[in-house]
C-alpha cells in the first residue's frame, strides 16, 4: 500500500521530460499502523493509526535478547536469580544503545524488590515473552498493555524468528491495542491475583464491569475452562459403537456447540480455534457432517489466519477436507435414495 507521490510544488512532465530528480520522489512505504503514547493510567500504551480488519499484522519483531530458561518450578515460577544471571551475561553483549533500549523499558517491583534485586532481572520479568522454548524480550511489543477480553492475539513464528502480533477484532483508528498478561479462563479475582506480579489493578472492559456482569464473565470462564478439560479424551475421530456410546457422543456434540457459542459470547478469540477443533471432532464422532465441516473450517481460516504453515493450521485443514468429502457422499447417498424411490 505504498502511498508514493511527486513533491507538492514540481512540475511533473515539460515536452514529455520530467522536471523532477528522482530524488524528489516521495515514497512513504506502508502507512504506520500504530503510535505510542500515555495510556490513561497505565503508563505508555500502544495505540492503532487507522482501521485494521482482523489478521492485519500489528507488530513482527525479533528479540533483542533471550535465554534458554532454567528448570520451571511449579507455584513460584522461573527461579529469579538464575534467570538474572543467564540475562546479564546476555545483556553485557549488547550495544550500548540497545542497552539503554532494554533499560528504558517500564518495571514493577515490591520495595523489598527494589532494594534487593537487579533492575535487569525485573525489567525482563515485567516485560519477557516466552518464543517455543526460550524467553526473549521484544522491546516494541512490551509497550501493548494488558487486557482480559484483548484485541489482538500473538504467536511465536520460528521461520521469522519474530513474535507476531495481529488484530483479532475489526478495530478502529485510535483505539488502544491489547495482549493478555496471562491465560484467560479464570475468575476475575484469580486473574488479579496473577497479575499483581507487573502491579497493577486491571480495570479492563471485563474486569471494570458491573458485578452482575463480571459474575456472569466468570461463570462462562470457569465453564470454558472445565469443558476444555472434559473434551479432552473424546478428541479422537473414532465412532462410538454402542448405544449408550453413541447417545453420550450425540450429548457431547450438542455441548460442545454450546461451548463454541459460550467463547463467542465472552469474546476470547485466542480460544475460538481450540472451541471449534472440539466442536468439528465432537461432531464428526457422531457423523454429522454439515456441522463438523463447518467447525472444521471456521479453526482451519482462523489457524491459517495466525499461520499458514504451523502444524494445527495443517491439521484443521484435513480434517476440514475429509469432512466434506464425508458430507458429500452423505448428500449423495440421500439423493439416489430418493431416487430410488
Ligand atoms: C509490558 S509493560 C506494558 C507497557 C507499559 N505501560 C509501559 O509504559 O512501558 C507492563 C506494565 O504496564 C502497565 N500495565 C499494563 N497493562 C495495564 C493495565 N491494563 N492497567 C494498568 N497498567 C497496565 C503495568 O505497569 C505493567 O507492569
Amino acid at each position: 500500500h505504498a502511498t508514493c507521490r511527486l513533491p507538492k510544488s514540481s512540475v511533473p512532465y515539460i515536452s514529455g521530460i520530467p522536471s523532477w530528480q528522482s530524488s524528489d520522489y516521495i515514497c512513504q512505504g506502508p502507512p504506520d499502523i500504530y503510535i505510542v503514547e500515555p495510556s490513561n493510567g497505565k503508563g505508555l500504551g500502544v495505540f492503532a493509526l487507522h482501521d485494521l480488519d482482523i489478521g492485519d499484522i500489528v507488530m513482527r519483531e525479533t528479540p533483542i535478547l533471550k535465554i534458554d530458561p532454567p528448570e520451571y518450578v511449579r507455584g513460584t515460577g522461573y527461579p529469579m536469580a538464575q534467570v538474572i544471571e543467564l540475562v546479564r551475561k546476555e545483556f553485557e553483549g549488547l550495544s550500548p544503545d540497545v542497552q539503554a533500549e532494554v533499560m528504558s523499558l517500564t518495571y514493577h517491583a515490591t520495595a523489598v524488590e527494589e532494594a534487593t534485586t537487579d533492575k535487569l532481572g525485573i525489567i525482563f520479568r515485567t516485560n519477557a515473552y516466552n518464543t517455543d522454548d526460550q524467553i526473549g524480550l521484544f522491546p516494541k511489543i512490551a509497550r501493548i498493555n494488558h487486557s482480559c477480553r484483548p484485541n489482538t492475539s500473538y504467536y511465536w513464528s520460528k521461520k521469522l524468528n519474530k513474535r507476531v502480533v495481529y488484530a483479532n477484532r475489526k478495530i478502529k483508528k485510535g483505539e488502544e491495542f491489547f495482549v493478555s498478561y496471562i491465560g484467560l479462563l479464570s475468575s476475575h479475582e484469580e486473574r488479579q491475583k496473577r497479575l499483581d506480579r507487573y502491579g497493577f489493578k486491571c480495570t479492563c472492559e471485563a474486569c471494570a464491569a458491573e458485578q452482575a456482569i463480571k459474575q456472569a464473565s466468570n461463570q462462562r470462564r470457569v465453564e470454558i475452562s472445565k469443558a476444555f478439560i472434559d473434551f479432552e479424551p473424546q478428541l479422537t475421530l473414532d465412532v462410538p459403537k454402542s448405544k449408550s456410546a453413541k447417545r453420550q457422543a450425540r450429548k457431547n456434540a450438542q455441548a460442545s456447540s454450546q461451548l463454541a457459542g459460550l467463547v463467542e459470547q465472552e469474546g476470547l478469540a485466542d480460544y475460538y480455534a481450540k472451541a471449534y477443533r472440539i466442536a468439528a471432532i465432537s461432531h464428526a464422532r457422531i457423523e454429522d457432517w454439515q456441522p463438523a465441516t463447518i467447525f472444521a473450517n471456521k479453526g482451519y481460516k482462523l489457524k491459517h489466519m495466525e499461520d499458514p504453515e504451523s502444524p494445527y493450521t495443517a491439521e484443521m485443514y484435513s480434517l476440514t477436507s475429509s469432512f466434506i468429502q464425508s458430507w458429500e457422499s452423505e448428500l449423495k447417498n440421500q439423493s439416489s435414495k430418493k431416487v430410488s424411490k
